[in-house]
């Protein structure tokens, strides 16, 4: 199989697997026991905890391990909800964000709070898929109490201007949340150069297990943020999230934090390379083009449009090639892409995209194979129309 779905999981790295494999074995015991094999697990997750620190510039204390990205979210926003109300309802995000973060946002308007939900810039401007800070701008009132814009789509990988937006939430007194399911492991994150206050992960977008993921939580100057739990049980977490550690996996994600391409800048390059490569030979096909800003995009992703060719069909003729036509959650969704949408492709349109998502395993030899084949998959698919 050439697997070009890296934005839906990614392989476990070996490397990661190995580190993960005592503590499925014979270290079994619960982080929480004192006698010396729970000692052990417990000086396992800190030193995961410490690595994961390490890759976002935050302190240890202020991470929370979930059971993934769409947990992270969940505490996040519920959590600001529930501890801000008396500073206001209202929350900002944008209609180009996961389902994890727009569904917990309906979640809340039904329960009273205003949510708006921004738009993004059109397809084929120079700032597709990304936010207008003016619109933000023009959102923001005395009783918002968050701005939750994701770092990279999961569907275009378009970057969005972080660090402009977390500044233009503060100043109007909210606080600033990123879902950063796409970019941890991936881009360099500094949760104090870029002021965030909550930021979200998933250890399988970045060669880590499923099931494992994390919230940060600011403590530190200039706020420390106050979230109420979802999880009550025996206080883990800091209180924030009851449950025995998932020692495995958070050793698992510790590693592959530690594994990050951040600081050294080859494999970003060579997935690049190999991306643009991939890009620039199918824009060779009639009647394709990239959806989203192509300058500001993570560099493992293209979304490619192919006119008359139901996406559908795309990846059944793509036999033994895994891409995607959207993100996986919504996959079998019948509904076209609410990010393509949002970008103001039509129905049509939306329904005859591909999305490539590179990874550390992806080879030359599978671009070129994919080139292939998409190409005679394109032209019988148009044959029929
Ligand atoms: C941008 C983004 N946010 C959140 C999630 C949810 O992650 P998980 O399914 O690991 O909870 C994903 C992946 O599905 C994602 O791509
Ligand atoms: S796996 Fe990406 S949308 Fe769920």
């Amino acid at each position: 199989m050439i697997y070009l779905d890296n934005n839906a999981t990614t392989r476990i790295d070996p490397r990661v697997l190995d580190a993960m494999m005592p503590f499925l074995t014979d270290n079994f015991a619960n982080a929480a026991s004192t006698h010396p094999f729970g000692v052990s697990a417990h000086e396992a997750v800190k030193t995961a905890r410490q690595q994961l620190a390490d890759l976002l510039g935050c302190e240890t204390h202020e991470l929370v391990f979930t059971s993934g990205a769409t947990e992270a979210i969940n505490l996040a926003i519920k959590g600001v909800a529930e501890n801000y109300q008396h500073k206001g309802k209202h929350i900002v995000t944008v209609q180009t964000e996961h389902k994890a973060v727009l569904d917990v946002c309906q979640y809340l308007e039904k329960r009273g709070y205003d949510v708006t939900y921004l738009p993004v810039q059109p397809d084929r401007s120079v700032g597709a898929g990304l936010l207008d800070l003016n619109d933000l701008k023009a959102a923001l009132r005395p009783d918002t109490i968050l701005v939750s814009v994701m770092w990279v789509n999961n569907e275009t990988g378009v970057i969005q201007s972080i660090r402009e937006i977390a500044q233009l939430a503060h100043e109007a007194g909210a606080l600033f949340m990123t879902d950063a399911t796409q970019a941890v492991g991936k881009l360099p994150i500094d949760v104090d150069n870029i002021h965030i206050d909550l930021l979200t992960f998933s250890a399988h977008k970045f060669y880590g297990p499923k099931g494992i993921g994390g919230l940060f939580v600011r403590q530190r100057r200039p706020n420390k943020v106050k979230l109420e739990a979802l999880v009550h049980g025996g206080g883990h977490e800091r209180g924030l999230r009851s449950g025995t550690l998932n020692v495995p996996g958070i050793v698992g994600m510790g590693k592959a934090a530690e594994l990050a391409p951040v600081a050294d800048l080859t494999e970003m390059k060579r997935v690049g390379l190999l991306r643009d490569q991939l890009e620039t030979e199918l824009l060779q096909i009639p009647g394709t083009r990239v959806n989203g800003n192509r300058d500001h995009r993570l560099y493992n992703t293209t979304n490619i449009y192919f006119e008359n060719c139901d996406s559908d069909a795309l990846i059944m003729g793509l036999e033994g090639i895994a891409v995607s036509n959207g993100s996986a959650c919504t996959a079998a969704s019948i509904d076209p892409s609410h990010v393509l949408l949002a970008m103001g492709l039509t129905e049509t349109e939306a329904f005859s995209c591909l999305r490539f998502s590179l990874g550390r395993f992806t080879t030359e030899a599978d671009i070129e194979n994919t080139v292939k084949a998409v190409k005679e998959v394109v032209e019988s698919l148009r044959a029929l129309v």
